[in-house]
C-alpha cells in the first residue's frame, strides 16, 4: 500500500510528475514557489506559467508550505539543481523516501544531487529518477520509461514501485545513483552542443558524430567518478542523450540552437523563467573533469560559447582541428 505522495517544485517537470502520479485517482500534494501557481492549480485552472494547455487532475492539491510536504511518506524533489540544497534544507526532519529528479551539478561545490540532499536531509532515504522524459509528454500520459536508482537497494525499490509506477510510466531498477546523476547532468551540456550544430545547419552527420563523441565524454567522466558503464548506456544516459539532442522541445537544445544562430548567451540566459540546466552544469563539469584529468572537449567548447569568449563557428573549427586519434582512446579498458 503506497503512502502519501508529495512533489516539491511545480515547474514543468514537477507538475507533469504530479499529474502522472495522480493517474487512477491518487492524491498528490504539490509544493509551488509562486503564489499564482498555487491559486491557479487549486482553482482547477492548471499551471499556465510552466505547463500550459494541460488540465490537471482534481486530486492534485497545491501548497506553499514545505512543512506540509514534510508530512508525506514519499517526496519527489523537482526544483532546479542550483536550488536543491536550499529547498531541501527547509523540509525539516524528513525521514521518508526522497526521490531526486533534477538533472545537474551544484556550481561552486561540484556536488551531485544526492550529495547535496544528503547534507540537507540526513535522515531521508535517497533515490534518483532520471531518463528521457519531456514533461509535456508525461503529463499527456504518453508511454515513458525511466531509471530509478535507489541508494537503499531492493527494499527501497519494493517500496517505491507501487508509489511511483503507473501504466504509462515504467520504472527500471538500478542501484547506481552516481551513474543516474551523471547521465542526466552531462546530457544537458551535450544537448546545448547539439543545438549549436543545428543552429549552424551543419547537418545530420555532424549531429550523430556529436552524440557519439559526447557519449564517449559522458562515459569517460562517469567511469572516472564510479558510475557503471551499463547505467550510462541505459535510459538515464544514452536514452536521454538521444532524446535531448534531437528536439527543440529540449530547453538545452533550444538554447544551443539560438547560440548557433548567433545569439549571445548572456542575453539568452538573462531573466529566463524556465531552466536550461546545462548552462549551469557546463562550467562545473569542466572543472571536475580537469581535476581528475579527463578530456572533455565538447564540454570545453560549450563553456567557451556560454562565456561569450568565441562565436559558434569558431568553436566548431576548434573541435574539428583537434588531433586525429584512436576512437577508443582514454576510455578505460573493460568499460564496454
Ligand atoms: N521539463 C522537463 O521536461 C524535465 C524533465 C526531466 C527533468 N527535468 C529537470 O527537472 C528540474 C526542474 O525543471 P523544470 O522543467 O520543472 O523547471 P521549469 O524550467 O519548468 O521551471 C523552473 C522552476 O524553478 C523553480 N525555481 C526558480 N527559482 C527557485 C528557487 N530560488 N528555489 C526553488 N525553486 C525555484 C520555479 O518555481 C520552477 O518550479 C531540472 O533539473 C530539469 O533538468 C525537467
Ligand atoms: O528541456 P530539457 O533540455 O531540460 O530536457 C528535459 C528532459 O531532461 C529530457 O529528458
Amino acid at each position: 500500500m503506497a503512502g502519501s505522495l508529495g512533489v516539491v517544485g511545480a515547474g514543468a517537470w514537477g507538475t507533469a510528475l504530479a499529474q502522472m502520479l495522480a493517474t487512477g485517482g491518487h492524491n498528490v500534494l504539490l509544493w509551488a514557489r509562486e503564489p499564482e501557481v498555487i491559486s491557479s492549480i487549486n482553482a482547477g485552472a492548471g499551471n499556465p506559467l510552466y505547463l500550459p494547455d494541460r488540465p490537471l487532475a482534481p486530486t492534485i492539491k497545491a501548497t506553499g508550505s514545505l512543512d506540509e510536504l514534510a508530512q508525506c511518506d514519499t517526496l519527489l524533489v523537482v526544483v532546479p539543481a542550483q536550488h536543491l540544497g536550499a529547498t531541501v534544507a527547509q523540509i525539516t526532519q524528513f525521514s521518508g523516501d526522497m526521490v531526486l529528479c533534477a538533472k545537474g551539478i551544484e556550481a561552486g561545490s561540484g556536488r551531485l544531487m544526492a550529495q547535496v540532499a544528503r547534507a540537507a536531509a540526513p535522515e531521508a532515504s535517497l533515490a534518483v529518477l532520471s531518463g528521457p522524459t519531456f514533461a509535456h509528454e508525461v503529463a499527456a500520459g504518453l508511454p515513458t520509461a525511466v531509471t530509478l536508482a535507489c541508494e537503499g537497494g531492493e527494499p527501497q525499490w519494493d517500496r517505491l514501485c507501487p508509489a511511483l509506477a503507473r501504466p504509462a510510466f515504467r520504472l527500471y531498477y538500478s542501484q547506481d545513483v552516481v551513474g543516474a546523476e551523471i547521465g542526466g547532468a552531462v546530457k544537458n551540456v551535450l544537448a546545448i552542443a547539439c543545438g549549436v550544430v543545428d543552429g549552424l545547419q551543419l547537418g545530420q552527420n555532424a549531429r550523430a558524430a556529436l552524440i557519439a563523441r559526447g557519449y564517449a565524454e559522458m562515459l569517460r567522466f562517469g567511469l572516472a567518478r564510479g558510475a557503471r558503464a551499463e547505467t550510462l548506456a541505459g535510459l538515464c544516459g544514452l536514452g536521454d542523450l538521444v532524446l535531448t539532442c534531437s528536439s527543440v522541445s529540449s530547453r538545452n537544445f533550444a538554447l544551443g540552437k539560438a547560440l548557433g544562430e548567433g545569439a549571445v548567451a548572456a542575453v539568452l540566459l538573462a531573466d529566463r523563467r524556465t531552466v536550461a540546466e546545462g548552462a549551469y552544469t557546463a562550467p562545473v563539469l569542466r572543472s571536475l573533469g580537469r581535476d581528475i584529468g579527463i578530456a572533455m572537449p565538447i564540454t570545453d567548447a560549450v563553456c567557451e560559447l556560454l562565456g561569450g569568449h568565441v562565436d559558434a563557428g569558431r568553436t566548431v573549427t576548434t573541435l574539428l582541428s583537434r588531433p586525429l586519434r584512436n576512437e577508443a582512446e582514454q576510455v578505460p579498458e573493460g568499460s564496454g
